[in-house]
């Protein structure tokens, strides 16, 4: 059994916005999800609506086999860290994370003991009769984690956690939730717009875009193998050359005609045979040669140096192409060590077929 299903999971607001469409996720124990997309593509929608802050239009959701779509908030096996923490400011620390355990209708000694626990682990109890509105971000932080722990919850719901926190303390306490969430083996969804949170943090990344889900994946996987040309565009850095795909590649592979000559891919050629498509090719999986280089072959593109240069040990590389987009070529600073091309040199590129997908566009 999951922990957490959406089943063709919809919300269309009472003004008409249509936020989310089609959702569907299957969410196992102890899984750490990460839902990423750009601003308003419904990520917040769709996590308050498994919390239950939030009405569903149209699907289900079900946690542990139940399905929960009707029950109001307090009633669900889940917690929500919210983006701003939410924490009362007139209540101390005590009292703040004890408020859902009042809501849920606990005993006092209970509370007190569950609160006195969880205050420990978290390293607060010295701060425990402290106003929240005194303490730092960090400190709101962790308050806002116990008091989303204390009720038990089976699902811990994040929205935008580590938003509000300054580089530093963001990496610090990223660390410390994953290894809170191994340490609880509880399910983690979380929300964020930042690509390295949630490709760092996660066993698996949603993909969303104007309330749609445009790939479930590992993150390994989104950068090797973006299933649409939106995360082909979003995630990593991707090259992306436009044509028409076509028969006639290797078996498992897809030719595209671009106007830079034919190129390869993985993808399904009998699917997308005569379709527009597109070929993306992960930054690092290029080589680039020096003029003068006699190689040959499919997946060969002969572009100009347009700038160079070094940032810690990544090595950038701008390659202009008539009438394209530039390219990027992002890659450890080794790979370019041999290479002795500078702006306004002739370079070529090539990759690997299998390291590239064809994808209808
Ligand atoms: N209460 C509401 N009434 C009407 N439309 C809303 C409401 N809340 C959100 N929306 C709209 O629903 C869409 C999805 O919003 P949502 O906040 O879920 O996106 P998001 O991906 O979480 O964005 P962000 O990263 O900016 O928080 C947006 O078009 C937003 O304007």
């Amino acid at each position: 059994m999951h922990d957490l299903e959406l089943i063709n999971v919809g919300k269309v607001y009472d003004d008409g916005t249509v936020a989310v469409a089609g959702f569907d996720l299957a969410v196992e124990k102890g899984e750490f999800v990460a839902f990423l997309g750009p601003s308003g593509c419904g990520k917040t929608t769709t996590l308050r609506m498994i919390a239950g802050f939030e009405t569903i239009t149209s699907g289900d959701v079900v946690i542990k086999g139940r399905n929960v779509s009707d029950l109001p908030p307090e009633r669900r096996p889940t917690s929500m860290i919210f983006q701003n923490y939410a924490l009362f400011p007139h209540m101390n620390v005590f009292e703040n994370v004890e408020y859902g355990l009042k809501v849920r209708g606990l005993a006092k000694a209970e509370r007190q003991e569950r609160v006195g626990r969880i205050l420990d682990k978290f390293g607060l109890s010295a701060i425990a009769q402290e106003r929240a509105d005194n303490l730092s971000g960090g400190q709101r932080q962790r308050i806002a984690l116990a008091r989303g722990l204390v009720v038990e919850p089976d699902i811990l719901l994040l929205d935008e956690p580590l938003g509000a926190l300054d580089a530093n303390l963001r990496r610090v306490i990223q660390d410390e939730l994953k290894i809170l969430q191994r340490e609880l083996g509880i399910t983690f969804v979380f929300v964020t717009h930042a690509q390295s949170e949630a490709l760092g943090l996660s066993d698996r990344v949603v993909v969303m875009s104007n309330g749609k889900v445009e790939q479930i994946s590992t993150p390994r996987e989104l950068y090797t193998r973006p299933a649409t040309p939106f995360v082909a565009g979003f995630i990593g850095a991707n090259t992306i050359f436009r044509g028409e795909a076509s028969q006639g590649g290797a078996p498992g592979r897809c030719r595209i005609d671009t106007r830079f000559g034919p190129m390869e891919g993985v993808g399904d050629a009998g699917a997308l045979a005569g379709r527009s498509a597109i070929i993306a090719i992960p930054s690092d999986a290029i080589a680039v040669h020096p003029a003068g280089w006699s190689g040959s072959g499919i997946n060969t593109v002969t572009s100009t140096v347009l700038s160079r240069d070094v940032v810690g040990h990544i090595g950038h590389l701008s390659l202009a192409l008539d009438g394209a987009e530039p390219i990027l070529v992002e890659s450890h600073v080794d790979r370019f060590a041999g290479l002795q091309a500078g702006p306004g040199d002739t370079v070529t590129i090539t990759w690997e077929p299998e390291r590239s997908s064809v994808l209808a566009a």
